[in-house]
């Protein structure tokens, strides 16, 4: 990597300081009429005023303790100016000009080597970095399957190291999706911590809309260690991996970042021990000047607060802290706490755990319809009898984690402060821990994804769907990942096979496919009634893809299956539409700029997707009607649910 060392600007001056570069610095500018530019491809000269660059021949240059280094950077835009916080961060430069602070940031990359579509866009994302070859590595196996990116195991060809190598796609023709791929590695960079997954390189390509991140291999993931049934922690490996995980969240926060996305998947585990958190996609920053509305779709659903299921664009570091209770949670028992299908079964999931929420507490949402979502019947809080087998200590905290009220939540740094922590058992060294063999998401997926085929070639075997003409053989032999997603598409198309969803990992993926879908079908689609009535407020309700009707159909005894959203998806773009969806899209797409990068980067997959597993569905089944017009918690509000 390489590192700028000093810039001067006459045109602006703000000024930001670059602490502590971990590799020597490549780049050296003098001034901003006569400079030159050093990176690993050699030096350059700018020819007169015109920014053409000419290479010079190598001088030797006095290096400059770095931490004293300034740069002259100005928000370029409305995302580059979200991720400009150098009161927050000291260690990292934060902003960008677009004047000769600029163009010196964007000819310092391109000299650097990075591809010209990224400097354009972000260049402070890759700042004083230069960009890895892609032949340093030799790509080993694929070790994990996000919603945008893959990850797979490399060796570094030198070193013969192990890293991981997360492919992340986006568009490079579309700004914003290369401005939202960039906020991930400018948190990244940001955040400096033992327990915080370490950006270590880039890997660019000069045409395609493909980066790769190089991150240290980590051999396990908690989602992968809780679903092998020989693993069960004892209380103080649950706190070591808490402590950790907190101090990581605390650091997150001290640095102005808020994950939203804290999930057993993402906390990875080392043979060391040591945990880390990964995948920053969805983090953003909790304070910005003249702050928009953030999306509320954010974390996955299981790990999800209540507050962004009700729609709120005003939130913090809070709802990271509601993961953290519900992964705390899921750390003893080896399952996840609160396992809704869809977002108004997690609602519903939370209400029954946590109790009613008091009535104060719908006041707070400036839309009328959370108020929909009042259960019927008045729960109390269940959480210290679902819990009753965990230390006190331990409840509590989760108690306080698992808030109605954000701030009652308390931080990471009073959890760590918390009796939980200072009573025996004290928590284990990281190093004590056992050495588990690799253990991920991955490997989780492919064991549920063998059982489910076993039992799927069993029905076969005995005929029970051959009969109903259901079976599709080719796509069974299949064992690649992507075969795989095929297969499970066709398999959840199937009713009551498998009794239901297995972990949502489609529910970021059905949320942001359907609410682009939603998004571009509601510019073509029909207005109806209800809209106009509604299309006042700004309503935060489900996405159709949420699926209400599924549960209304999985109470007339019919399973529930990822049909119901591709059918939604089929309706949606058929313009039959859900219109409180669509108000919901629109609410996120037209004030949330500030994330709208989100979906516009992720959608372009998983609209793919949802179109392939559209085709694995019969034809006669995808045409079927369906709207999605009311929400009544009758669906819910019956012991059984
Ligand atoms: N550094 C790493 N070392 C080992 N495995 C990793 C590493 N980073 C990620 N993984 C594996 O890859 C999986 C997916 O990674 P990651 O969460 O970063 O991708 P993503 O596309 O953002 O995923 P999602 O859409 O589920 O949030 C993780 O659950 C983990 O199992």
């Amino acid at each position: 990597m390489g590192c700028v060392n000093s810039k001067k600007a006459t045109t602006t001056t703000l000024t930001t300081t670059i602490a502590k570069p971990k590799t020597p610095p490549h780049v050296i500018i003098q001034s901003h009429l006569d400079w030159t530019l050093k990176s690993i491809s050699g030096s350059f000269r700018q020819i007169g005023n015109t920014g053409t660059l000419e290479k010079i021949e190598e001088k030797e240059e006095p290096e400059k303790d770095h931490d004293q280094e300034t740069a002259v950077l100005v928000p370029q835009n409305e995302d580059s100016r979200h991720l400009s916080k150098p009161s927050l961060s000291s260690r990292w430069t934060s902003s960008f000009s677009i004047t000769y602070g600029g163009r010196f940031a964007q000819a310092e990359n391109v000299a650097a080597g990075w591809p010209p579509w990224l400097c354009d866009v972000a260049a402070e994302t890759v700042m004083g970095w230069a960009p890895l070859k892609f032949d340093k590595f030799q790509k080993l196996e694929k070790i994990g399957q996000g919603t945008y990116s893959s990850v797979y195991r490399a060796r570094d060809v030198e070193t013969g190291k192990i890293v991981a190598l997360k492919k992340v796609r986006f568009n490079n023709f579309r700004p914003d999706s290369v401005r939202f791929m960039a906020r991930e590695i400018i948190i990244l960079r940001r955040l400096d911590h033992p327990n915080i997954m370490k950006l270590e390189g880039i890997i660019a390509s000069k045409f395609s809309c493909i980066i790769y991140l190089v991150f240290e291999y980590m051999d396990h993931d908690l989602a992968g260690l809780l679903s092998c049934p020989d693993i069960k922690f004892t209380e103080e490996q649950i706190k070591c991996f808490m402590r950790q995980l907190l101090c990581g969240i605390e650091h997150c926060h001290s640095q102005g970042v808020m994950h939203r996305d804290v999930k057993t998947a993402n906390i990875l585990v080392n043979n060391e021990g040591i945990l880390k958190i990964a995948d920053f996609g969805l983090a953003n920053f909790t304070v910005t000047n003249n702050r928009e509305p953030l999306t509320s779709r954010v974390v996955t659903l299981w790990y999800r607060p209540p507050e962004l299921i009700l729609g709120s664009t005003d939130y913090g570091e809070f709802v990271d802290l509601w993961s953290v209770g519900c992964v705390f949670a899921e750390l003893f028992t080896g399952k996840p706490l609160l396992k809704g299908k869809t977002e108004g079964e997690q609602l519903h999931k939370i209400f029954k755990l946590c109790g009613t929420p008091p009535d104060e507490y719908w006041k707070r949402f400036k839309h009328p319809l959370p108020a929909m979502f009042k259960p019927r019947h008045h729960y109390e809080c269940m959480l210290a009898q679902r819990c009753n087998e965990f230390p006190k200590t331990a409840v509590s905290l989760i108690e306080s984690f698992l808030s109605y009220e954000p701030h009652m939540r308390g931080t990471a740094s009073s959890a760590l402060n918390s009796e939980y922590f200072s009573s025996i058992p004290y928590a284990c060294d990281p190093s004590s821990l056992p050495k588990y063999p690799p253990n991920k998401e991955i490997n989780a997926k492919l064991r549920e994804d063998a059982r489910r085929t076993k039992s799927y070639r069993m029905l076969i075997t005995s005929g029970a769907l051959r009969n109903q003409g259901r079976v599709r053989r080719p796509l069974l032999e299949s064992t690649t990942w992507e075969r795989k997603q095929e297969v499970e598409a066709y398999i959840y198309a199937v009713p009551r096979i498998n009794g239901g969803c297995a972990r949502p990992k489609g529910d970021r993926d059905s949320l942001k496919s359907s609410i682009d879908v939603v998004s571009e079908a509601s510019q073509v689609g029909p207005v109806t009634e209800m809209s106009q009535v509604s299309s006042t407020h700004s309503v935060p309700f489900p996405a159709a893809s949420s699926g209400f009707a599924s549960e209304r159909r999985r109470k007339q005894g019919s399973a529930p299956s990822r049909l119901d959203t591709k059918r939604t998806l089929k309706n949606q773009t058929a313009s039959v539409l859900d219109p409180t969806s669509v108000l919901h899209a629109e609410n996120n797409f037209s004030s949330n700029s500030q994330d709208s990068n989100i979906n516009s980067r992720r959608v372009e997959t998983t609209s793919r997707r949802s179109e392939e597993n559209l085709k694995l569905v019969k034809p006669r089944e995808r045409i079927r009607p369906h709207r999605y017009n009311s929400f009544n918690w009758s669906d819910f509000d019956s012991p059984e649910n």
